[in-house]
């Protein structure tokens, strides 16, 4: 059994000092059909603050179960002056219909007056931002095994017609494995056919979103096609000191590739950053199979990377599951306040709340 990682079993009494802990399948038979409240959480530290909400490590207070969770608040005041209503609830509608092993688990969501919350299981290994930083620029193999398991969530997001939009290294989060488990579905969106709206971060935004000419499944394959560059390079093939300068590199299409890239991941690359969509590797008729079948993955046993059964190359080191030493570190607070929206605002957050039916 690893360190850590107790498995539930049926004797312990003693709340305040247990330290059982479930694991994911076991969470979401615990956590399913459960109604929650804010004040059932004992609130630990802050692992991420986004533009409008805060994450959390909580703990429920007077239960025997003590497997640590997160909670990302949002604070209803910001998310009505920042026009984000659809896309949170998008985001918590998305998440509540996607299970898949590559992807954070939606736990519950709930609200009161003033804040939204959603419950979502805790992954502590922190985000493959901070491990790509640490290391610089990362060698093939690994780069190979983090975008193989990010295009599987992919393949299963775009199955679903759930485009992403939002691919980067802060959003890839590494499990206590290893293992990629992506989080923010804040942009994501069910898309048929295509949509409209700008969003997502700079480095990562495909030419036809900058261009406001109506996109899809086809900016999840360029933003992969940036995250490789970054992991195997240490910086984004399309840099500059502001946004804009940004999107005119991303229109010129000019990408200089360091010598030591191999050129298989190159040729890869260079098929994602691929301007017309109709020609991306990707957006062609097998989708996600073509890049599957790319030859800079040859070799791959799929099925066993979708069984999480490949080895990751980097363990997080972490000691227990509540550490969060992998993450940065927030200032305390103690979540007391947050601005009154008016009665008509409440209504846009009225089908909010979920409890996770799930399997
Ligand atoms: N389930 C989780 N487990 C551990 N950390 C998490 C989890 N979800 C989010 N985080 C941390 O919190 C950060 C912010 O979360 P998230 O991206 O969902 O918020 P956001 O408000 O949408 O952020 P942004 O404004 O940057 O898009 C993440 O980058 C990550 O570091």
């Amino acid at each position: 059994m690893r360190k850590g990682y107790l498995l539930k079993d049926d004797d312990p009494q003693d709340v305040a000092n247990s330290t059982k802990s479930l694991p994911i399948s076991q969470l979401k038979a615990w956590t399913k059909g459960r109604a929650w409240a804010f004040t059932d959480f004992e609130l630990k530290d802050t692992v991420g603050k986004g533009t409008f909400s805060r994450v959390r490590v909580v703990k429920m207070k007077s239960s025997q179960e003590r497997t640590p969770m997160v909670l990302k608040i949002l604070r209803k005041a910001d998310v009505i002056r920042l026009k984000q209503v659809e896309h949170v609830k998008a985001e918590k509608q998305i998440m509540s219909m996607v299970e898949h092993p590559f992807i954070v688990n939606l736990l519950g969501a709930f609200q009161d007056e003033r804040r939204l919350f959603m419950l979502l299981e805790y992954v502590n290994g922190g985000e493959l931002f901070s491990y790509l930083r640490r290391e610089g620029r990362l060698p093939n193999d690994h780069v190979r095994f983090y975008s193989g398991e990010i295009l599987l969530a992919f393949g299963y997001l775009h199955s679903l017609h759930v485009v992403y939009r939002d691919l980067k290294p802060e959003n890839a989060l590494l499990d206590f494995e290893g293992h990629i488990k992506l989080t923010d579905f804040g942009f994501a969106k069910v898309v048929e056919e295509r949509t409209w709206t700008l969003c997502g971060t700079p480095e990562y935004l495909a030419p036809e979103m900058i261009q406001s000419k109506g996109h899809g499944k086809g900016v999840d394959w360029w933003a992969l096609g940036v995250l490789l560059y970054e992991m195997l390079a240490g910086y984004p093939p399309f840099y500059d000191e502001n946004p804009y300068g940004i999107y005119q590199k991303v229109l010129k299409g000019h990408v200089d590739f360091p010598r030591h890239f191999d050129v298989k991941a190159k040729d890869l690359i260079q098929r994602l950053l691929q301007q017309d969509r109709t020609k991306r590797l990707g957006c062609l008729k097998a989708g996600v199979e073509d890049v599957k079948k790319h030859k800079w993955y040859k070799g791959m046993d799929w099925d066993l990377l979708l069984t999480r059964s490949a080895t990751p190359p980097f363990r997080p080191p972490v000691q227990s599951e509540d550490d969060t030493s992998m993450f940065d570190r927030y200032p305390e607070s103690t979540e007391a306040s947050a601005p009154a929206v008016s009665t008509k605002e409440q209504e846009s957050f009225q089908e909010f709340d979920t409890t996770i039916l799930g399997t």
